[in-house]
């Protein structure tokens, strides 16, 4: 477990900037060492930020893209393509500009998939897919952080944030919509080497103050086991 550090940026942009430059040097390092490398998605605006500036950045072609697995910590169980759908905008921001090897594309099930709308197989295969795959420790795990704290689909007070074993979890009756979700549980997310949160503006403020702080919040419960990265601009660090 790692303590956490903070870099703080002068703004959003900056953020996104900062956060991509680090992921495609964290790549280069991780296939360096290990012949390839595991990272893990996230969704909401910095999340998505990050990868339209990993998309815009020449330095990307450093990668070898064709050796980089690619997981999501949490998807919106909706049809496949929809756009409210971590994958859909991920794929949109970047995914779609990279030689990726189709098979090390991780994606959690749509709801209208293999699984249909049953998320708890959906949320199962997942795991299975994760264990298949020797439950790597991720090299990165990129996670945002939402206005009230949560990350992934793991919100404060739910019962998915308790959730002690296992390494995917259906969320039904999600404070956010939609609904129905599938996430990785802490425990997961606590296999990966470094954890990156990633929170810019004001609204975030609050919930960066408190996660690094003493409120009991899922952004401030989860830990890499080697790094936990607090990546902000000025206005969400600006309740510190
Ligand atoms: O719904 C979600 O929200 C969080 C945070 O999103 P943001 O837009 O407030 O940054 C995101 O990390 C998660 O992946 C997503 O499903």
């Amino acid at each position: 477990m790692s303590a956490p550090e903070k870099i703080i940026l002068a703004d959003g942009a900056a953020l996104a900037n900062a956060a991509a430059a680090r992921l495609i040097t964290e790549l280069v390092d991780a296939q360096a060492a290990r012949g390839q490398a595991h990272i893990v998605l996230t969704g909401g605006s910095n999340g998505g930020a990050l990868l339209k500036a990993v998309a815009a950045s020449p330095a990307r072609d450093v990668v070898d893209w064709t050796r980089v697995d690619l997981w999501w910590g949490d998807e919106r169980f909706l049809p496949a393509g929809d756009a409210e759908r971590n994958e859909t905008q991920a794929r949109e921001y970047l995914l779609d500009a990279l030689p990726l090897e189709p098979k090390r594309v991780h994606v959690m099930a749509p709801s209208d998939g293999t699984y249909g709308d049953d998320v708890d197989a959906a949320a199962a295969a997942y795991a299975a897919e994760l264990e298949a795959a020797g439950n790597p420790a991720f090299d990165v795990l990129m996670l945002g952080v939402g206005p009230d704290g949560h990350v992934a689909s793991l919100f404060p007070g739910h019962p998915g944030y308790a959730v002690t074993s296992g390494t995917v979890i259906a969320v039904r009756e999600s404070p956010k919509p939609p609904p129905v979700r599938i996430s990785l549980t802490l425990g997961a997310i606590g296999n990966a080497r470094q954890v990156w949160l990633l929170a810019g503006g004001e609204g975030k403020a609050e919930a960066v103050a408190g996660a690094l702080g003493d409120v009991d919040l899922p952004a401030g419960a989860v830990r890499g086991t080697e790094r936990t990265l607090w990546l902000l601009d000025r206005a969400a660090a600006s309740k510190l």
